[in-house]
């Protein structure tokens, strides 16, 4: 039976990973389990930057943005012989096995540790919805509370313009955020990787919602890394009826206190990892799907191709 077991964040912060170091720390202790907090990620791993939770020492993050713990991003764990050093600190500390709250790439150095003989449960916090295995990662939901509070606002100003606001939301490739929140706020146009990005197409619908539809304004929700949206916003202005204005939300979107939903998930799912760590389970995530909350392995989890979003695109055109 394990005794002690480490917890770290890594890669991009989520609004829940707090709520999630919470629940493995309480239901460790609550278990008779050491737990470790790693401080900065993997950087503290090797580092050494390792120290004991309590159960005060969590109180009161429940509700907070960020991680208490730091996050980081070291691409030199790639490299066997700085995963090495990170294994020798566990060691060192008598730490067998570890949660790691991230993304893909945290799950991959998950992945490598457990190969390497320290058993890693991977929870999903990220706020981009690309970990495919679960249904939700921790702090999407926060996150599309945010881009769709701002959008709501963006919304009332373009109306007294007669502007066509374009709103860029994060989501690393995953189109989720920007799909759900355009959905959820009644968007004229939403652009992800999988609707593709076609801009003449987008000068001819907006012409079509300011002449025909007599539309007072536009929003269009477009997702990160597509295309320039200043520009876009230029051509907007000399091409069609509307005045473009470009906002993006940027790393406003990361931050917050969690919404209950995402609190309610970090806290089963830090539930779930104690569970398989203490059955000596490693190599896993833990996932949610179709309300079920349930251990995934990280390998399958990893070339998982992402699910098609198209009932949600034709839920959205359908609603034009
Ligand atoms: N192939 C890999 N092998 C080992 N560690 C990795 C690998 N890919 C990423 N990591 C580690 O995970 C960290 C976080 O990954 P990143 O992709 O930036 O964020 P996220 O986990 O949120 O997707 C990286 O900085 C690196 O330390
Ligand atoms: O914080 P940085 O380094 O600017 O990275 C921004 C990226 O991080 C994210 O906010 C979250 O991505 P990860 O969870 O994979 O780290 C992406 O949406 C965005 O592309
Ligand atoms: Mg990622």
């Amino acid at each position: 039976m394990i005794k002690r077991i480490g917890i770290l964040t890594s890669g991009g912060d989520s609004p829940g990973m707090n709520a999630a170091i919470r629940a493995v720390t309480r239901v460790g202790i609550n278990s008779g389990l050491e737990v470790f907090g790693i401080y900065n990620g993997y950087k503290g791993m090797v580092e050494g930057y390792i120290e004991p939770l309590t159960k005060e020492s969590v109180s009161d993050i429940v509700n907070r943005g960020g991680t208490i713990l730091g996050s980081a991003r070291l691409p030199e764990f790639k490299d066997e012989d700085v995963r090495k050093k990170a294994v020798k600190q566990l060691q060192k500390r008598g730490i067998e096995a570890v949660v790691v709250i991230g993304g893909d790439g945290s799950y991959r150095g998950a992945l490598e540790l457990t190969h390497m003989g320290i058993n890693c449960i991977g929870l999903p916090g990220t706020i981009d919805n690309d970990i495919t295995c679960t249904d939700y990662t921790i702090g999407f939901q926060t996150a599309l509370e945010t881009i769709v509070d701002a959008v709501d606002k963006l919304k009332d100003t373009s109306n007294s313009h007669h502007r066509c606001s374009i709103v860029e939301v994060m989501g690393n490739r995953c189109g989720d955020l920007a799909l759900w929140s355009g959905i959820a706020t009644g968007a004229e146009i939403i652009v992800t990787s999988e609707t593709g990005f076609d801009e003449q197409e987008i000068l001819d619908r907006l012409r079509d919602l300011d002449l025909i539809r007599k539309k007072k304004h536009a929003i269009i929700v477009i997702s990160e890394k597509i295309t320039d949206v200043h520009q876009l916003a230029k051509k907007i202005s000399l091409n069609t009826g509307f005045s473009g204005r470009a906002t993006v939300l940027g790393h406003i979107q990361r931050g917050g206190s969690p919404c209950p939903f995402d609190r309610m998930l970090a806290s089963q799912m830090g539930e779930k990892a104690v569970d398989l760590l203490m059955q000596g389970i490693g190599g896993q995530c833990v996932s949610i799907r179709e309300n079920v909350v349930q251990a995934f392995p990280i390998e399958k989890a990893l070339c998982m191709p992402a699910e098609s979003r198209k009932p949600l695109t034709n839920l959205f055109e359908r609603l034009g």
